[in-house]
């Protein structure tokens, strides 16, 4: 493998972005055929046995102020969100976000890949020919794994190392407080595509021999440092457009020197061939501003930078998608096993934690702070309570895909929200998400040249009623479980929707533990909803989940790739990662972005002749 700057002057196949799912297309072609010149561009740093990466439990440090890890992106002021910016964060290292991710393991509801299939028209991409590459993906250690369960991949999901005093207590209140949706076993697996409306503990992208981060590099590119010499990857790197022919072929790659990274690097723009093919993935905020800046998308946005049209491709960085989440925190009782003090770089907890992770590679650093949760679909009584707007989705998307759910609901062991705004102690959050949104945004260039200047972006966040009626009913329904936790000591009201202090709805800022469960339900007034409208606006965040900017559907439909990945309108360039998804997942996104990454090295592999055994 190469050093970080020395770069030849040709590979066969130059890869744009060393993310979760351009690793992966490396990865596999790379141990496939010793033979093959790959280049890996990535803008951000190395992570090879950086402890920010491999210690789960030290996630948090990529979100922290300052981090270099990440790239903020920060969208228009929306009325939507009470005036305010969305900030989303993108992994930016080798490894992409399946480097600084959370490590939740979901997967996709089966009629997802389905739908990617036969509604947007995509031959090969249903669930039965993605389920033999899931498994590929991964080494599932959890007990009672199914048959859409891997068991010799390369990436391992496990339980972490600890079990904190959030994750059978969630599931069992749950169960009690929703009887309808009890009585399945509390280990029951709902990540085998078809099972959903079980609370159940949630698994994770953990390895739980080594206590360690399922990372892509640290398990398909590092490892192959010694036996393939042709693999090689460079970092702090800006691609900042594709090279064509005259024949409109692909035949490398425009890139500069991240000056985040290498300050006293070359100015000048350079180039690098990729004679065979180049592959772009730089994930779904960074794959369209390369097409753009290589004259690929819609008219008036290239004319508005300046940018001569190659290709006219109106869908590249529209139907942007990501999941609407709203973290809810609660007062945990001073005894309860909780990571505020890890999360909060408590110096003593992080030290304490080190020694034990250095002894034993096991506890507590090996964590993600997730339990436990449910992937949640509603029954007749509380979809009429979500409302007009929703019926009307609900009667054109979910009612014929019994396998679809409405909402994520879970619980964290951590305070997830802003600290500054609430005393320093213990705290449990209960996180919602909308697994399907329907509003949808875009991301634009706004500079034809400069690789690191903000992008025109709208997330759609909360712009349809129908997803502020299920975020918020999440928040009602989430607070019931809450409050009857063993751990549950109150609500912290800066962090919660301003209710009129007399209303029933407001926060109780201390108890002394948690309400009987025949307590009745909060009743909310009119007056409350609205309250709690405003909070949603307020507080909705990212999921992280950003998809959908390169969709993979018919050109005519606003698609950017066909189902090969090919780029319409020219040739040898592919899009693989997480922006050709033409259409939601009910699910955290790192599973799709690998099987994305998984299928793209099959169709590469068969379009250059690479004999290569997949699927087990
Ligand atoms: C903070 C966070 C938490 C998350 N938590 C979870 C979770 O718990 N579970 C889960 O399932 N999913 C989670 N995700 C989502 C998951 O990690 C992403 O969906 C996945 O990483 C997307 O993969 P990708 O290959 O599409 O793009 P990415 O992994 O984002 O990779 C794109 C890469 O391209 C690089 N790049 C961009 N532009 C350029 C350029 N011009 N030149 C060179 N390189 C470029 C970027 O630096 C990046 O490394 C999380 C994501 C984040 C950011």
């Amino acid at each position: 493998m190469s050093t970080p700057t020395q770069i030849n002057e040709e590979y066969d196949i130059v890869i744009a972005g060393g993310g979760v799912a351009g690793c992966v297309v490396a990865g596999r072609l790379a141990a496939a055929d010793p033979d093959l010149r790959i280049l890996i561009l990535e803008a951000g740093p190395p992570t090879y046995n950086d402890p920010a990466h491999v210690q789960p439990a030290r996630y948090p440090s990529h979100l922290a102020p300052g981090s270099r890890t990440v790239r903020v992106h920060t969208s228009r002021p929306s009325a939507a969100l009470g005036g305010r910016s969305a900030a989303v964060p993108c992994g930016q290292c080798l490894g992409g976000g399946g480097s600084v991710n959370f490590m939740m393991y979901t997967r996709a509801s089966a009629s997802d890949y389905d739908d990617w299939e036969t509604v947007h028209e995509n031959p090969g991409w249903g669930s039965k020919d993605l389920i033999p590459l899931l498994r590929m993906t991964e080494t599932y250690q959890v007990p009672g794994g199914g048959p859409t369960h891997g068991t010799d991949g390369p990436l391992k999901v496990s339980l972490g190392g600890i079990s904190h005093d959030f994750q059978e207590p969630f599931v069992q209140v749950a169960r009690t407080l929703d009887p309808a949706r009890a009585g399945k076993p509390y280990y029951i697996d709902t990540n085998d595509l078809l099972t959903i409306n079980v609370y159940t503990r949630w698994p994770r992208w953990i390895n739980e021999e080594t206590g360690t981060r399922s990372d892509v590099p640290h398990n398909l590119i590092y490892p192959l440092k010694e036996t393939r010499p042709n693999l090689h990857y460079v970092t702090g790197i800006h691609v900042k457009h594709v090279t064509f022919d005259d024949e409109n072929r692909a035949t490398g790659v425009a890139f500069t020197f991240n000056p985040l990274f290498h300050p006293d690097g070359p100015a000048e723009t350079r180039t690098v061939r990729g004679t065979k093919l180049v592959v772009i993935s730089a994930g779904s905020f960074g794959s369209p501003g390369i097409l753009e800046r290589s004259g690929i998308g819609a008219k008036g946005v290239l004319e508005g930078v300046g940018v001569k049209q190659r290709v006219d491709l109106p869908g590249v960085g529209e139907n942007y998608q990501d999941h609407n989440m709203l973290f809810i925190p609660y007062l945990a009782a001073d005894e309860a096993q909780t990571f505020d003090a890890i999360f909060h770089n408590d110096e003593g907890a992080i030290d304490a934690a080190i020694t034990e992770f250095s002894k034993t590679g096991m506890d507590p650093l090996s964590h993600n702070a997730v339990e436990a949760g449910i992937k949640w679909r509603p029954d007749p009584s509380e979809l009429a309570k979500l409302g007009p707007e929703f019926q009307e989705v609900w009667d054109s998307y979910f009612v014929n895909s019994p396998d679809k759910p409405v909402l994520w609901i879970g619980i964290f062991s951590v305070l997830v929200g802003d600290a500054t705004l609430v005393p320093r102690r213990k705290y449990f959050t209960m996180g919602v998400y909308t697994e399907y949104p329907v509003a949808r945004g875009h991301v634009h260039i706004t500079h034809g040249e400069d690789v690191s200047a903000s992008l025109d972006f709208v997330p759609g966040y909360l712009e349809s009623m129908a997803d502020v009626k299920v975020l918020t009913w999440g928040y009602k329904f989430s607070r019931e479980i809450a409050r009857r936790m063993p751990h549950f000591r109150g609500e912290p009201a800066a962090l919660h929707p301003a209710f009129d202090p007399g209303s029933k709805a407001a926060a109780v800022q201390h108890a002394e533990g948690p309400v009987a469960f025949d307590t009745p339900r909060i009743e909310y007034s009119d007056e409350d909803d609205r309250a709690l409208e405003a909070y949603a606006r307020a507080t909705v965040s990212t999921t992280w989940h950003a998809l959908g900017t390169c969709a993979m559907k018919p050109r005519e439909r606003g698609g950017v790739v066909d189902s090969r990945l090919n780029v319409y309108g020219v040739q040898g360039l592919k899009v693989a990662d997480l922006s050709i998804g033409p259409g939601n997942v009910s699910a955290n996104t790192y599973s799709t972005a690998l099987v994305i990454g998984e299928k793209a090295a099959v169709i590469i592999a068969e379009e250059l002749g690479i004999k290569w055994r997949y699927g087990n």
